[in-house]
């Protein structure tokens, strides 16, 4: 008990000189109104709900939207996905020491300076990049309603974030759920870095905005019931965590944007448990990885295939591959077009076809090049260059291209750029499919090269191939273009969008993902 003392009175100390050096640390304070209503009335029933034209909703993100209120696997994607491995342990450990005595606010506090410290606040994108997907995957249904009657009807809504700070919230807010006002905990920060320590919550800036919105202020989440003497509600709606276990998820097509886009390793919601069991297999993942990698470069794909499958990894072909006949158009190969999952889709598409081709690659590393089992040739983006290009690689064989551009990790087909039908007479569309478990194998990182050692990291990666009916490219070769991208979406249920590598890339890293030849 004198050690959980000693840490717990040494860790306030160093907070608090932290945040009395730090520019960020006055904080507001104001005078309330003296009109405020003193007892609201706090219910468990549904809300009330005939006319809130004239009310302001002011709800708790935790407490009121997401289903579970364990809040560490956000703080662990800050950690690994911003920070590294290193940071992530350092999380994971502290975390499992403090769970067992410290309060909650400590361990809010300690969580906040292990995932933020030292961290560049100029492009932190995690809030818009990784964390949306899973606070999307924990709303509960119920809680949304309330939000999304609120937006439609309500004179104003307020979204207030008491534990997970307001970085890590804000764009999951904003570009997801479609909120204005958003109300959060700041974290300190100096020359450029986040200190990592946690400010206090402001009660008077809540009132002061709640002044601002005006109306009647209907508050969701039981969190609002300690301070219903200070704040001007006129009903409190509260759920306890029990309740909302009931709740249901909220479905992907109710989305009020969709998750076209995210980044970040993790392919699973990091909770402890879920950490410390990925770090235990992280060296056998890296074992497997490049026993994988050597596999598919060294060996024949009749060997590769089988030998592959006992280390953990599937491969699915659907439908039959085209036979092989040279000189069927006039081009000397066939032309395959398919979606984009991963890099290694070309691979995928040559072990179907049980022979080689080339992919023309753009953004693809010097390293992943020379691994490359298969042939690999740049792209440029001039048109006329990559017309050039490509027409000459397919008089040479069969050549694949990936129209989009660019990789998606989830249901949805990007534009497909109409060059590669003006290529060739007659096309070969290929729908390709994914599974990982444990990793993504792709990123918008600088370290793209280890892409795919990541997806071959996984325990069990999975890839489907299916080669479809050939299409002719008569006609106008964007709707040639479209055409094949309907084909691909219908084959594998996928959702077409116009949507391009730059949006991609402008969301997720904030740049347009020129990568220089
Ligand atoms: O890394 P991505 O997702 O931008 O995809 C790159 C493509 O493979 C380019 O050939």
């Amino acid at each position: 008990m004198a050690s959980k003392g000693f840490f717990t009175k040494s860790f306030l100390l160093y907070h608090r000189i932290l945040h009395r050096n730090l520019s960020i640390g006055k904080l507001y304070r104001r005078t309330l109104s003296a009109k405020l209503p003193r007892y609201p009335s706090q219910s468990t029933s549904p809300p009330s709900f005939d006319d809130i034209s004239n009310k302001t909703l002011v709800i708790d993100m935790d407490e009121w939207l997401l289903k579970s209120n364990s809040i560490f696997p956000y703080f662990m994607l800050v950690a690994l996905e911003g920070g590294g491995y290193l940071r992530g342990l350092l999380l994971l450990f502290s975390y499992l020491f403090l769970y067992f005595f410290a309060s909650e606010e400590l361990m809010l506090k300690v969580m906040v300076m292990f995932s933020f410290c030292g961290m560049k606040v100029d492009g932190f994108r995690l809030d818009r990049a990784v964390l949306p997907k899973y606070f999307l995957e924990n709303v509960g249904l119920e809680g949304f309603e309330v939000l999304k009657k609120g937006l439609k009807e309500a004179k104003g809504v307020v979204c207030v974030s008491r534990r997970v700070p307001r970085v890590m919230v804000d764009g999951f807010l904003r570009d997801y759920m479609g909120v204005k006002e958003i109300m959060g905990r700041e974290i300190g920060m100096k020359y450029g870095f986040f200190s990592g320590v946690l400010m206090d919550w402001n009660e008077d800036k809540l009132a002061q905005k709640m002044e601002d919105v005006g109306g009647d202020v209907m508050a969701f989440g039981s969190c609002f019931g300690k301070y219903s003497q200070q704040l001007p509600f006129t009903e409190i709606c509260t759920r306890t965590e029990q309740e909302k276990k009931n709740w249901n998820t909220l479905p992907q097509d109710m989305y009020p944007n969709p998750l076209v886009f995210h980044d970040g390793r993790l392919a699973f919601t990091p909770t402890p448990m879920a950490t410390l069991a990925m770090f235990v297999y992280l060296p056998l993942g890296i074992v497997l990885s490049v026993l994988r990698s050597l596999i598919f470069g060294l060996l024949p794909y009749h060997l590769s295939i089988p030998l592959s499958s006992l280390t953990g990894s599937r491969s699915y072909l659907v439908g039959q591959p085209p036979q092989y006949k040279t000189g069927t158009n006039r081009a000397g190969g066939q032309l395959f077009v398919c979606n984009h999952r991963t890099l290694l889709d070309p691979i995928a598409i040559s072990a179907g076809l049980n022979r080689p081709v080339t992919a023309v690659t753009y953004s693809l590393s010097r390293l992943s090049e020379i691994i490359s089992p298969i042939q690999t040739a740049r792209l440029t983006r001039n048109k006329e260059e990559d017309r050039r290009r490509m027409s000459t690689l397919l008089a040479r064989g069969d050549l694949v291209v990936c129209p989009e551009g660019t990789t998606c990790r989830e249901k949805f087909l990007l534009r497909f750029s109409p060059l590669f039908a003006e290529l060739t007479d007659r096309v070969v569309p290929v729908a390709l499919n994914t599974r990982v478990d444990m990793f993504y194998g792709t990123s918008t990182s600088i370290f793209k090269f280890m892409d795919p050692f990541y997806f071959l990291m996984n325990p069990r990666p999975e890839y489907w191939v299916e080669f479809l009916e050939k299409v002719p490219t008569e006609g106008r070769s964007i709707d040639v273009a479209n055409g094949i991208q309907r084909k691909i979406g219908e084959a594998l249920g996928f959702e077409l969008t116009v949507l391009t590598r730059k949006d991609k890339y402008m969301m997720l890293a904030g740049n347009e993902g020129i990568v220089k030849a």
